[in-house]
């Protein structure tokens, strides 16, 4: 479970988000909608402690991330929007750093990431540097990388930009079976249409505040009612 409570995070002349208050439960696909610059990525990042909270607190599973971060870190698995990390390892040797740092076992070490490279189609790719793969290559490296270790919160910052249409359904139906084991999956997408596909719950932020926070049935009639809201959904659909 991924509970957040009224965060803030100040830039320079900006608040990127403010006052963010909402609850991810075990077991559910949780879509963060919101068109670009609303304050997604920061918000991750504040989820997964790579940047301070201002204000506010943010726990994963009961753990407090700010208290206890090297806990907090190790029931996350975290996906960034760019994946331009350790460009000069070789796939496979990315692979092997990530599994040692969670202490993947080596027997099953190497089923996993044979596995998982083939579902994703880059196993052929792995004794090449990152630095030659394309961005939805990148991204399926990640996205290996993070299911390695098999961590019980999924966060995924618009998981399936660049990534082609095989790739793209093979790690939505893995959200979907982590989801159905009890576990969690929180992700965020300026698509309203993946957000339509794959959701149990959605919450939309817009220029660094909560506009909505609900299921998908109550999102559809507070887009009809409500006119703040009906403007974000036009910025969601203009964008692709
Ligand atoms: N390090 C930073 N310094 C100053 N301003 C920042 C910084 N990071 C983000 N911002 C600003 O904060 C706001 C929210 O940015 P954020 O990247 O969180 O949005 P986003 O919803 O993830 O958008 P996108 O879909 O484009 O990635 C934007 O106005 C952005 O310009």
């Amino acid at each position: 479970m991924i509970d957040i409570e009224n965060i803030t995070k100040q830039f320079p002349g900006k608040v990127a988000v403010r006052d963010l208050t909402l609850q991810v439960n075990d077991g559910k696909i949780f879509g963060f909608l919101g068109p670009n610059g609303a304050g997604k990525s920061t918000t991750i990042k504040m989820m997964t402690g790579i940047l301070p909270i201002d204000q506010g607190r943010i726990t994963i599973n009961g753990s407090d991330m700010a208290k206890q971060p090297l806990e907090t870190k190790q029931k996350i698995g975290y996906v960034p929007d760019r994946s331009d990390v350790f460009l000069r390892l070789k796939g496979i040797e990315y692979l092997n750093y990530i599994a040692d740092v969670y202490h993947v076992p080596t027997e099953i070490r190497k089923e996993k990431i044979n596995d998982l490279t083939r579902s994703f189609g880059i196993q052929d790719a792995l004794n090449d540097h990152i630095l030659t793969y394309s961005h939805g290559m990148r991204q399926k490296i990640v996205v290996c990388g993070v299911l390695l270790h098999d961590p019980e919160v999924w966060i995924l910052d618009e998981p399936l930009t660049g990534l082609d249409p095989k790739s793209s359904f093979t790690l939505k139906e893995m959200m979907r079976e982590h989801a159905k084991k009890g576990k969690t999956v929180f992700f965020s997408t300026h698509v309203l249409e993946v957000v339509e596909q794959l959701c149990d719950e959605v919450a939309i932020i817009n220029n660094g505040q909560l506009e909505f926070l609900g299921d998908m049935a109550e999102m559809k009639r507070q887009f009809k009612d409500d006119e703040n809201l009906e403007k974000v959904f036009l910025e969601l659909t203009q964008h692709e």
